[in-house]
């Protein structure tokens, strides 16, 4: 029996930068986390303490600040700058990923008029880039997470199973509720990222908002459906949706209706436990890349 060094990746994790274009008065900002992780011949530093192959971790964050003075662009462009450089600068780095989280700030206006240089965080979403070099090929995974979107109606949820431990009422009109979290890879690292991710973005949510739900997994299903159809460049997408279900609260202790026959304006929104709707919608024509997925959680 041997004990032997397996599969292993390091670097520095969640380098906070924080970038303003000054070029004019009218500032922007850039505001990621970014993640290394540098793939190779690193073994004899796991086995031996043996740190020659060890571009520190250290390195790889002052790395990260000294890039961003060049100016940031995409979290795509900026993880795949890094990616390309780590793996061509040591003959033992053989792959990088780069995992890029972009939090927005939206401009704040003071009596109407657009102020230079305030700001506020724009909502809970997150969008998020994860790049990985290997060799020579250049994967993109672009994703976003935490948009919170609810419908008040045109979903329903029946037919289902019944045993002896189902007690949830079937019903023709509920709330759907979830924040999705989704990523999707392209099938090039040449792109127009940001307009991509708009598209793709807008795209989820005009489909959440138009199909008619017969349950989460399906809204879910038409969702990436939908993003393949209108994007070319898009070859899978994977998403984690949580149903943050909603339950007309019983106000008839009060004396009150609150049914959807009668009012039915009352809900209780509960935070837990909530189901977890994860799945995947893929072209059959497009090779399966599972390298660019590798160490990215949350899906199934
Ligand atoms: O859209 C839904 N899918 C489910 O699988 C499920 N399970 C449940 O209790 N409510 C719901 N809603």
């Amino acid at each position: 029996m041997a004990i032997v060094l397996g599969p292993n990746q390091y670097g520095k994790a969640e380098v906070r930068v924080v970038a303003v274009d000054r070029t004019t008065a009218r500032h922007t900002l850039v505001d990621l986390n970014v993640s290394c992780a540098l793939r190779g011949d690193f073994d004899a530093a796991f086995t031996d303490g043996d740190n020659s192959h060890v571009l520190t971790t250290d390195t790889q964050k002052n790395t990260v600040f000294a890039f961003a003075r060049d100016g940031i662009g995409t979290p795509e462009e900026f993880g795949l700058r890094l990616a390309r450089h780590f793996v061509g600068t040591s003959e033992w780095v053989t792959g990088a990923r780069i995992a890029v989280e972009s939090y927005g700030w939206d401009r704040l206006s003071v009596g109407g008029t657009p102020h230079d240089h305030a700001f506020r965080r724009s909502g809970g979403e997150v969008r998020t880039a994860v790049v990985t070099v290997d060799g020579e090929d250049a994967h993109v995974v672009a994703g976003l997470s935490d948009l919170v979107v609810l419908k008040s109606t045109g979903s329903e949820f029946w037919g289902y199973p019944v045993d002896r431990y189902t007690t949830l009422p079937e019903t023709r009109d509920r709330i759907l509720a979830t924040a999705v979290t989704a990523r999707w890879r392209y099938t090039s690292a040449e792109l127009d990222f940001a307009g991509v991710y708009d598209g793709v973005r807008t795209t989820m949510l005009e489909t959440f908002a138009s199909v008619h739900s017969l349950a989460l997994q399906q809204t879910q299903f038409a969702m990436g459906t939908a993003v393949l159809e209108r994007h070319p460049e898009v070859a899978e997408v994977r998403m984690s949706m949580p149903n943050r279900h909603h339950f007309l609260q019983d106000l008839s202790a009060f004396g009150l209706d609150n049914t959807l026959d009668g009012p039915g304006v009352v809900y209780h929104a509960d935070d837990r436990p909530y189901g977890l709707i994860e799945g995947s919608v893929l072209r059959d024509d497009v090779p399966a890349a599972e390298v660019a997925w590798q160490g990215t959680p949350g899906f199934c």
